[in-house]
């Protein structure tokens, strides 16, 4: 898989929560040419699958008391996603501890022995160099600004992408807060082979906030 992949998230309490609103955002980002949609849940994947025919990159977010790892964070949600229909199973890729004491190199493992296609979310250079190691088939920099220990920006990692993008033989993808075509297009000239973009084509709410802000800056300078 190659170029845009539009992830479709939306949570209890936004408007455009449920599998419904899911679809219809994966069938629009389709019609405008995207090569895979991200998902997150089994009903959101299973709903996707059944209306797109290009890939779906999976996830489950499963946020467990006591654990920081919050997308797909166990063996057993890997399996619950990959059932669903994903074609790829994105997971955490740091070494954080996981709810099922299982490390991050049994569970790629043991996904690789089922013949599960893998998308290490990784927050640093080093994450992306061991998930490599482990033989994974996609790095993202999904979680880059979202440990406590990798590099706090509000722009997207481009750095990280193109650092790994020259360290590693597996596709890079370019993940978080990628908000314009020109900053996807960045990625791309700097090795990312998928750019993946959430809230800036499915989150209205995200996207309805920003011109606001910016209104409202350019407001206060003009007063
Ligand atoms: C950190 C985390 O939990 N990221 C999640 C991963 O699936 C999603 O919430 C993001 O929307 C996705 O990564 C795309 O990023 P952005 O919405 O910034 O374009």
């Amino acid at each position: 898989m190659q170029g845009l992949v539009v992830s479709c998230q939306a949570f209890p309490g936004e408007a455009l929560f449920g599998s419904e609103y899911m679809t219809k955002m994966a069938i629009a980002a389709c019609q405008g040419g995207a090569s895979g949609i991200r998902a997150n849940g089994p009903q959101d994947i299973a709903a996707i699958k059944q209306s797109v025919s290009v890939p779906v990159i999976g996830l489950m977010k499963n946020d467990l008391p006591g654990f920081e790892v919050r997308i797909t964070p166990t063996l057993e949600d890997a399996l619950i996603v990959h059932r669903a229909g994903a074609d790829i199973v994105a997971i955490d890729a740091t070494s954080r501890p996981r709810p099922d004491n299982r490390s991050l190199s049994e569970t790629v493992r043991k996904l690789k022995e089922l013949g599960i296609t893998v998308m290490a979310d990784v927050s640093t250079f080093e994450e992306g160099l061991n998930a490599a190691a482990l033989g994974v088939d996609y790095i993202s920099t999904t979680l880059s600004g979202y440990t406590s220990y990798s590099r706090q920006i509000k722009e997207p990692d481009l750095e990280l992408v193109a650092r790994l993008a020259s360290a590693v033989s597996v596709p890079v993808a370019a993940e978080g807060r990628i908000k314009t075509p020109e900053e996807a297009a960045a990625a791309l000239r700097l090795g990312a082979s998928l750019v993946v973009v959430g809230g800036a084509i499915t989150r209205p709410q995200m996207i309805t906030a920003a011109f606001v802000s910016t209104m409202n800056q350019r407001e206060a300078v003009s007063e």
